[in-house]
């Protein structure tokens, strides 16, 4: 429950939703941001919790009607694609893809399933194609460092005859392809432009940089896809960049966000960022970002939703203080804060008591701000607790809070708040 009586919370979503009284504020912030107004292109979203995301050693495999939901809400987020799984890892695998793709049918989101560059892997999601009646994208990997195939024993022409060959199966099944490089943030130039190469001569529509072991840099990231439409342009062929980023470093969603701004024109993230070792690029706060920068505008009050879901699905819960969707991402019980959004409040303000003391206005995602009262409280927090929870803030009241909260270790219950005032 949030802290605000029903009229302001009205309010609140009257003014949030109003764009002219937006735009009237607009003033009250000075944006330092230039993304918000160096974007233009259209950007999509490939969400990869499905596939990359279940890869999380701590993650557990939702049944087909759970990862059924989530498929919903990640189309209700407009969400253009999501991959849903590798065939070519075993018969439940294939079942849930096929159940997925089926129900994607009728759905605005379309289905992608990760092979091997090897025919094996792509046969499977052809006959899923086959039988779904509706095209299922192929994302062909291969791994493209020297890192990687030293370790395989591995050598460039074999690597770039299995692209070819499994790039041109999967489109003569009539499945559009893209083609994946693995490990492309630690592979050589000349790798990769005959690994690209090869995949546009034999009928790749889309290119994937991938970010595999989280090793870039936004610096990495920028002269990487420059690099790599170069190789597009070379060739004279309008071909999708894709980019998919892992977080080692911590630098998913900032890299995600550079390689837009370099001209990718699909981003892939998962839920909350779960994934393989230390996860991806968190597609929630992509999403946050991209609507915050103007890049998309959409209803987003479905994304508590999903994030909570995955978390669930997936059996892995997220801090208290993860961004937005925390517990304690728009709470606060420090008394300078609080003092500025009560008094926010009391004007009846709501846009303003939602971004006062805050980047993000909790009102986009159905959200709200709430007082707390603590050791670090003062007046106002106490009197704005005890008003909502319908006592009387008198002096004498607010004294015996202050009392109590200031020799607590932590923030106190609206309970224990209202009790301390009546002791
Ligand atoms: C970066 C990523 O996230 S890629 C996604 C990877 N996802 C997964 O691995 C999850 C599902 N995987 C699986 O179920 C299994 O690993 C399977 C069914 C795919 C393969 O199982 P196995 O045949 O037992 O092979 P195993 O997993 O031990 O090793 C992987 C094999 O794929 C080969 N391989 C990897 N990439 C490619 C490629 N692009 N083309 C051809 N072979 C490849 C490896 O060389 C290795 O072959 P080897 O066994 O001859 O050495
Ligand atoms: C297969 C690709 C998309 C991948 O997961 C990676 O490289 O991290």
């Amino acid at each position: 429950m949030g802290i605000l009586p029903e009229s302001e919370a009205k309010n609140m979503t009257q003014v949030n939703g109003n764009s002219d009284v937006t735009a009237e504020r607009e003033g009250l912030i000075h944006d330092w941001n230039e993304e918000s107004t160096g974007w233009t292109s259209e950007i999509q979203l490939n969400d990869e919790t499905l596939r990359d995301g279940l890869q999380s050693p701590s993650a557990l495999d939702p049944d087909l009607g759970t990862k059924i939901e989530l498929v919903h809400l990640m189309d209700q987020l407009g969400i253009n694609t999501a991959n849903i799984g590798l065939p070519g890892a075993g018969e439940r695998a294939r079942d849930h893809i096929l159940g997925l793709a089926t129900e994607m049918r009728g759905l605005s989101i379309t289905p992608n399933v990760a092979c091997r560059t090897m025919i094996g892997d792509i046969e499977p999601a052809a006959e899923i194609q086959q039988k779904v009646g509706a095209p299922v994208e192929i994302c062909a990997f291969i791994g493209s460092s020297p890192i990687r195939f030293y370790t395989e024993n591995w050598e460039v022409e074999k690597m770039v005859q299995l692209s070819s060959e499994a790039v041109a199966f999967a489109v003569k099944e009539e499945m559009p392809v893209m083609f994946v490089t693995e490990d492309t943030t630690r592979a050589n130039p000349e790798t990769l432009r005959a690994l690209y190469g090869a995949a546009i001569d034999a009928g790749a529509t889309r290119l994937c940089i991938c970010d595999t072991c989280g090793h870039a840099s936004p610096t990495g990231v920028r002269k990487l896809i420059r690099f790599v439409k170069g190789i597009a342009e070379e060739k004279g062929v309008d071909v999708g960049i894709d980019w998919h980023g892992h977080r080692d470093r911590g630098l998913g969603l900032i890299n995600a966000l550079v390689a837009i701004e370099a001209g990718a024109t699909r981003i892939h993230g998962t839920a909350l960022g779960i994934g393989e070792r230390a996860g991806n690029t968190e597609m929630d706060l992509l999403i946050v970002n991209l609507a915050l920068t103007h890049w998309i505008d959409r209803d987003l009050t479905a994304l508590g939703t999903y994030v909570q879901k995955a978390s669930d699905a997936i059996g892995i819960p997220f801090p208290d203080n993860y961004p937005v969707f925390g517990s304690d991402a728009f709470e606060t019980a420090t008394g300078v804060h609080a003092a500025a959004v009560v008094k926010a409040f009391r004007k009846g303000d709501a846009w303003l008591a939602d971004r006062v003391y805050s980047g993000v206005p909790a009102g986009m995602f159905g959200l709200e701000q709430k007082i707390l009262v603590g050791p670090m409280s003062g007046k106002s927090n106490v009197s704005w607790v005890l008003e909502k929870n319908g006592v009387e803030a008198t002096d004498e009241r607010i004294q015996r809070v202050l009392e109590v909260a200031k020799r607590s270790k932590h923030n106190l219950s609206d309970a224990e708040v209202v009790a301390a005032a009546a002791s």
